[in-house]
């Protein structure tokens, strides 16, 4: 897959009060692919949102550089979109107004029926239709959520971002709005980066999971692949045959790998990181399920180097 995402060698650091440095991470290599949905995985503190706020434009590296399509990052850009988990929409606004001025900033010659047609399109898109004209102070955090997603996508983002977007949320609107991004993510085939704490969520949306181990001085550790058939249904993931094998292979990172990793150790290389296909391992489960085809069957293992 072509590098679409290329964050090259990123560090970043800050002062100690005692006069020395701290080291979030340092030479971060980490790529995706055109319509690749990725999510990042790791304890508080290892730097997950200084490499989404990096990505954004929002932060820049101590050293390093991003490229995007082709062309490296300097300060935000309507070609990044960000959905944070508190949805920062403007409470002056309407539904439609507020995903109205994202258009309108990103074409500024259109006119106002243009731009008001094109902002109903995605509110219709993420289920808020008969909604345009409600403040945000009249809406639910799911339907808040909602119209932030719609404003990202309103733009046409060539990356969208997502910050932890759901976990402010009750368990039956995270789901319901896990559907709606999954459903327009593989209908636009728009290329996603997402930061979550949930393995589930990360299991049901990503094609990988790129999981960092604990900071200060974080590394990227490996890159799941996701098993998972791309028609995967949220509420019968568990029932798939590989479903337990990539939850418990990210677990057990979380649980121990993530704390007990060291570079050195593991002669790690930071450009060429990993890839890893978590599969059935154990030969009871697989007698039991005579349907899973070779393929699918094979233990977990190293299928390829990320860089
Ligand atoms: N302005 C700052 N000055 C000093 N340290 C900072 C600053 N901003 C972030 N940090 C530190 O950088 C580290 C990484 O922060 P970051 O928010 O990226 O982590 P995270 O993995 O996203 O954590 P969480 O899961 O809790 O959101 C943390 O230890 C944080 O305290």
């Amino acid at each position: 897959m072509s590098d679409f995402i290329s964050i090259e060698a990123i560090a970043k650091r800050y002062p100690t009060r005692g006069g020395g440095t701290t080291t979030i991470f340092e030479n971060l290599w980490l790529s995706m692919g055109r319509g690749e949905f990725g999510c990042i995985i790791g304890h508080s503190g290892c730097g997950k949102t200084t490499i989404l706020n990096v990505l954004a434009g929002l932060d820049r590296p101590d050293d390093g550089t991003v490229i995007v399509d082709g062309e490296a990052i300097d300060g935000t850009s309507l070609d990044r979109a960000v959905i944070f988990q508190s949805h920062a929409l403007f409470p002056w606004r309407t539904v439609l107004g507020n995903v109205a001025f994202a258009v309108s900033s990103k074409w500024p010659k259109w006119n106002a029926a243009k731009v008001k047609a094109h902002a109903r399109g995605f509110i219709d898109l993420v289920g808020l239709s008969g909604a345009e004209a409600k403040h945000p102070s009249e809406l639910s955090g799911g339907m808040k959520q909602r119209v932030g997603i719609a404003r990202a996508l309103s733009i046409s983002p060539k990356i969208l971002l997502m910050d932890e977007p759901f976990s402010a949320l009750d368990a039956l609107t995270r789901g319901t709005l896990q559907d709606e991004v999954r459903r327009i993510c593989l209908e636009t085939g728009q290329t996603t980066f997402m930061i979550t704490h949930d393995v589930d969520e990360a299991i049901y949306l990503a094609d990988r999971i790129f999981l960092m181990t604990n900071g200060p001085g974080a590394v990227l550790a490996e890159v799941v692949e996701n098993p998972l058939p791309k028609d995967r249904v949220r509420t019968d993931l568990h029932r798939h045959p590989l479903y337990y094998a990539t939850r418990n292979h990210i677990l057990d990172f979380l649980v121990t790998r993530s704390k007990t990793f060291t570079a050195a150790a593991n002669g790690h290389d930071p450009r060429n990181v990993p890839v890893v296909r978590p599969g059935i391992g154990e030969p009871t489960l697989v007698a039991l399920a005579p349907a899973i085809t070779d393929d699918i069957a094979r233990p977990a293992g190293i299928t390829g180097r990320h860089s």
